[in-house]
């Protein structure tokens, strides 16, 4: 008995002891280790006892990979787990359907929230669960769980992953329908619908060139991996379509997108607030998709040219077509319709205005950037970085633009397509435009007579008709887009009845432009003070002008022009002209002294032909 409690004494008194040490070591513990470093080994602690006696282990699969970009996991497990819910033994699923086309079709299967998906990889059990966070003010946050058995860890970090990774891509490849991506800024997040234009090449019309062209192209683009790689470039490609309304740019979106197989992602870059945001929004588009910017010159300040000396692009150049290779810029251009004074496209903005503005606000922007240092991360000339940092107040800077087109973030991402379309290409801003930014220029024009035929061979399904000819002569004359042409012939399916009508419409259009050509220069005309001068035409008497082919030769200098005359330079070439009564007459051409030319003809010499010395009415215009 003694014995006893001999023992039970001596674990009292150990574990008096024991209390004793534990206190004292709590109270140092709490007053010499800072309360972080407590939390901190706790935490430790509670983790290596917990995996300890745990046989799960849970990998988290966020749908963003640090602060913007789009995690390819989250995608491609998202895109794959669908086909994992047909034996989901839970009693929902999620089901619904954005097939327009047959609405009556079978419902597709969504992955529901906080559900366990189970699934199967090499005889190793896993369950997947996609978990949904909202917090007030904050985007949405949503991340997957997938469970294992803690030692299939690195099987599955070995071999799962790329697996799931692969099936995803092998179902986005046989995907019927394509997707169009608009940016929701509310949710901060991209929205989708089904994107059902069925334009194709096929259905576009458009020069048969250019279309063998793009397509090579689009087609070498995609088989493009290896060789993006070699030349250590971002697999991606930049097409610039530019040209009248109406002429088939957003139709020829849709073709590259149905050719190509890519979803969409289709931007309003004038509701970007700044650079961030663009870099936010453009790294969680995915790959093998076309990220669309239309009408870029009239979204954002940063894309358009700043300085009026810049030389303009030479766009009344004959057609050309250059092919577009790979590494270097390809172009498809032609005659362009704008002119500075006029702008003929309603919806875009006075260019005048618009240089006054920029050119203004660089002044501005130019100095503060100066005050501000460096303007990020881009690659460019000394003086093109220097323009980049031309920021301004609301909307994203010229040099978050480009650094997003062909600066480091533009290699976020594989297999993508940027596409701007603009009404006014020569309102861009140089840079924009450069070899490596939009690889392609492609010019979408007037209708031509082929493209004219395309359309008819198309909507009234004949190969040719007696009324083409004279229409394919009045397109040659007048500018006529092809949405203006689709929209008459679609007026009636009989074929006389279209054709007359887009001959009506055509002659309309030509009359309307003589009438409106005939105002403008009676305008022009006017604006610039148009007077009647009296002209004093001395011809010097050395006989030279009316040499043996009398009124052929040429006219040496006059000399000074008397009193009150408009002073002319000098006289360079006489014509013979046949006059109505047959009498031969001459048409001069006088240099003024304003730098302007003119013809004297008859009805200026007043219908007789000149004398050595002849006083002409000429109208000049100052
Ligand atoms: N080249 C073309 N081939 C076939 N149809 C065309 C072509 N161009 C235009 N169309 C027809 O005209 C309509 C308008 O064309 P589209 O919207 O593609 O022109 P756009 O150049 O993008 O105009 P905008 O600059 O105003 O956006 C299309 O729906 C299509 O029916």
């Amino acid at each position: 008995m003694a014995t006893f409690y001999n023992q039970v004494s001596s674990v009292f008194s150990l574990y008096t002891t024991f209390s004793a040490i534990t206190m004292l070591l709590r109270t140092i513990l709490n007053e010499v280790v800072p309360k972080g470093i407590r939390e901190y080994i706790t935490v430790k602690l509670v983790d290596y006892f917990s995996s300890y006696f745990q046989s799960d282990f849970t990998f988290v699969i966020e749908q963003h990979w640090g602060e913007y970009v789009e995690n390819q996991t989250f995608r491609a497990a998202q895109v794959y787990l669908p086909t994992r819910l047909a034996g989901l033994s839970t009693g929902k699923l999620l089901v619904g359907s954005n097939n327009l086309k047959n609405p009556t079709a079978q419902p597709k299967l969504g992955i529901p929230v906080d559900t366990k998906i189970m699934d199967e990889f090499e005889r190793i059990h896993l369950e997947w669960t996609l978990h949904n966070v909202k917090s007030k003010g904050r985007r949405e946050k949503r991340y997957f769980h997938l469970t294992c058995k803690k030692e299939f860890r690195e099987k599955i970090m070995a071999g799962y992953f790329a697996y799931v990774t692969k099936s995803a891509k092998e179902i986005m490849r046989h995907r019927e329908n394509l997707q169009i991506f608009t940016y929701n800024k509310e949710d901060s997040d991209w929205e989708s619908a089904i994107f059902e234009h069925h334009t194709t090449f096929e259905t576009l019309a458009i020069e048969p060139d250019l279309k063998t062209t793009l397509i090579d192209d689009l087609d070498a683009f995609s088989k493009g991996k290896d060789f993006f790689r070699s030349v250590g470039r971002a697999w991606k490609r930049g097409y610039l379509l530019y040209g009248p309304p109406g002429t088939g740019k957003s139709s020829m979106v849709a073709a590259i997108a149905n050719h190509m197989k890519y979803n969409i992602y289709d931007l309003q870059i004038q509701s970007v607030k700044d650079d961030g945001e663009l870099r936010e929004i453009l790294t969680s588009t995915t790959n093998r998709s076309i990220l669309l910017i239309e009408d870029i010159d009239c979204g954002s300040d940063a894309s358009r040219k700043r300085h009026t000396k810049e030389k303009e692009e030479d766009d009344d150049s004959p057609v050309r077509l250059v092919a577009a290779g790979f590494g270097g810029s390809g172009s498809v251009s032609g005659g362009c319709s704008v002119n500075e004074d006029s702008c003929s496209f309603g919806r875009c903005r006075c260019r005048r205005f618009l240089r006054q503005r920029n050119e203004q606000e660089l002044t501005q922007n130019v100095d503060a950037a100066a005050a501000a240092g460096t303007c990020g991360n881009q690659t460019n000339s000394p003086d093109e970085s220097k323009k980049g940092k031309n920021k301004y107040e609301d909307g994203i800077s010229l040099s978050g633009l480009l650094n997003f087109v062909d600066g480091l973030w533009s290699s976020c991402g594989e297999e993508k397509i940027i596409i701007f379309t603009t009404n006014h290409k020569e309102m861009l801003d140089p840079a924009l435009l450069r070899p490596g930014r939009m690889d392609v220029h492609i010019l979408m024009d007037y209708c031509t007579p082929l493209v004219f035929n395309k359309l008819v061979s198309l909507y009234l399904k004949i190969d040719g008709h007696i009324l083409c000819d004279s229409i394919e002569k009045l397109v040659l004359d007048v500018n006529t887009t092809p949405a203006e042409i689709t929209q008459q012939l679609m007026a009636s399916k009989d074929a006389d009845i279209a054709l007359k009508g887009v001959i009506e419409f055509l002659e309309t259009k030509k009359n309307k432009k003589e009438d409106d050509t005939k105002v403008e220069k009676r305008k022009k005309e006017k604006k610039r003070g148009k007077e009647t001068k009296r002209l004093f035409l001395f011809v010097e008497e050395d006989d030279r002008w009316s040499a043996p082919r009398k009124y052929g030769g040429s006219i040496s200098t006059t000399k000074n022009l008397g009193g009150g005359g408009y002073p002319i330079q000098e006289s360079r070439q006489s014509r013979r002209q046949r006059d109505v009564g047959g009498s031969p007459q001459l048409r001069i051409s006088v240099s003024l002294s304003d730098g302007e030319s003119r013809w004297l003809n008859g009805e200026n010499l007043g219908g007789s032909p000149l004398r050595r010395e002849s006083s002409v009415d000429a109208k000049c215009n100052r």
